[in-house]
């Protein structure tokens, strides 16, 4: 197994492997994913005010709880032949198996995700959290909820990162939107819901 940056962070535990798929395998999953997920854009509640998610998601699981963010309840369907292989590949490198996959796809830089810790009660204390990036790279943030601490990390096309121990307690993390001309990006997060 290769070995993970370690991001060293305070309350944190975080791994990144900027290269933990060959540029082969990233393209082809990039390009089955675009093409076969049902893609849907969800209305969520921000400050009281619905608005629609500013990315296309899709819900993935081998069990048939439902997940909860925003005041969102997404239902899964079955995992497909390929989420079920990387999330073979990845387990690997985590300690836990994982039940559920958010899939978002950011079809540009106008898409973007919030501030916010992957912290829902589903998810149980310290939850273990494998992101997978397909497709443009895209700069993802961490601030601490209570010290003056930052941290920025650019997600590589076929790269992992792992997030777990302490972490969502005292961390939030954003994936801002960019005034850059860029493509489309996939991102997979695994998680563990019982
Ligand atoms: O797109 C990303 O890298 C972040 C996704 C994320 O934070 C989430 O789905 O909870
Ligand atoms: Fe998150």
């Amino acid at each position: 197994m290769m070995k993970p940056e370690i991001i060293e962070l305070p309350d944190a535990e975080i791994l990144y492997f900027p290269y933990f798929f060959s540029e082969a395998e990233a393209d082809l999953y990039f390009n089955k994913l675009i093409n076969t997920t049902e893609w849907r854009q969800d209305k969520i509640r921000l400050f009281g005010k619905e608005i629609l998610q500013p990315r296309l998601t899709a819900l993935f699981a081998n069990n048939n709880k439902t997940y909860t963010y925003s005041g969102l309840t997404m239902k899964p369907e079955s995992f497909s032949d390929d989420l079920l292989k990387i999330k073979a590949t990845i387990e690997k490198a985590c300690n836990v198996n994982f039940t559920t996959c958010l899939l978002n796809l950011y079809r540009g830089g106008e898409d973007s995700m919030g501030w916010h810790a992957d912290n829902e009660k589903e998810l149980g204390e310290n939850p273990e959290i494998a992101s997978v990036s397909f497709g443009a790279e895209r700069i993802f943030h961490f601030k601490h909820k209570t010290k003056d601490e930052k941290f920025k990390i650019n997600l590589k096309h076929g790269s992992l990162l792992i997030m777990r121990g302490s972490t969502q307690h005292f961390w939030k993390h954003q994936l801002p939107k960019t005034k850059k001309k860029i493509g489309k990006r996939i991102n997979l997060t695994f998680r563990r819901i019982e």
